[in-house]
């Protein structure tokens, strides 16, 4: 059965890259998925504005929705204090089983928590099957139309706090234009647009940064 592209980013890292350098591993996916293969990955572009709001945020607890191949979990995890920790979701179970080797290999698996399934199943089961308070940290990179809902939901689960900060990818392209319309006009959240490119091309893509005021 011939590979899938996602199989051949991990061989190309686990042959390419240094076991337990989290740069190295984000260096090598880069280099694959600019010169081989496109793949939906952050990318270093857009990865340099979500490495300075982990930076600003420094999250206790953070959440990924979306992780297809690991990229962003390794980007973020590499950032995360002692004792600070990553729950991503991931609902393709082919995806899922790529992106544990990739955390695994960059070395960051202590900080990262891999939770297969839906968003919609898992962020209700955070408080009482994670033992999760509140999450100080949320990177949006899933279904664009599971944006809205699932930060409503995540309201609803009272699974934020007042200084939260919500990162959204993709608000251009492929775009995400009821959640931008739904999170600007929201007394509660305050909003900042970071204009970049979508990962590996020269078409504008956005990041928008949503802080809860509680
Ligand atoms: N509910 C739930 N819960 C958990 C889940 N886990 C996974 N999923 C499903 C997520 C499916 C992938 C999401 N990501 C994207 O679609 C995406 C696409 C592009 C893109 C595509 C084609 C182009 F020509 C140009 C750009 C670029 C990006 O940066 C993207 O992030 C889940 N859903
Ligand atoms: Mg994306």
């Amino acid at each position: 059965m011939n590979q899938s592209k996602e199989q051949r980013i991990l061989n190309f890292v686990l042959q390419n890259a240094v076991r337990g350098d989290p740069c190295s591993v984000l260096d090598t996916i880069d280099k694959y998925c600019s010169q081989k293969e496109w793949a939906m990955n952050v990318g270093d572009e857009k990865g340099l504005i979500l490495d300075k709001t982990v930076e600003e945020v420094n999250p206790s607890v953070a959440l990924e929705l979306g992780t297809y191949c690991g990229y962003s979990a390794v980007r973020i995890a590499r950032l995360l204090k002692a004792g600070a920790y990553l729950l991503t979701v991931e609902f393709n179970p082919e995806f899922a089983a790529i992106a544990k080797q990739m955390i695994e290999f960059a070395g960051v698996q202590d900080k990262v928590k891999l939770l297969e399934g839906p968003s919609e199943e898992i962020i209700p089961q955070l408080k009482k099957k994670y033992e999760v308070d509140t999450l100080d940290f949320v990177f949006l990179d899933h279904w664009k139309d599971r944006y809205t809902p699932d930060t409503i939901l995540l309201q609803e689960c009272n699974l934020l706090r007042k200084g939260s900060v919500l990162l959204a990818d993709n608000i251009i392209f492929p775009g995400a234009p009821e959640f931008l319309n739904y999170i600007r006009n929201n007394p509660h959240f305050q909003c900042t647009n970071y204009p970049s490119h979508l990962e590996y091309m020269k078409v504008g893509d956005a990041m928008e940064k949503a802080v809860f005021l509680g």
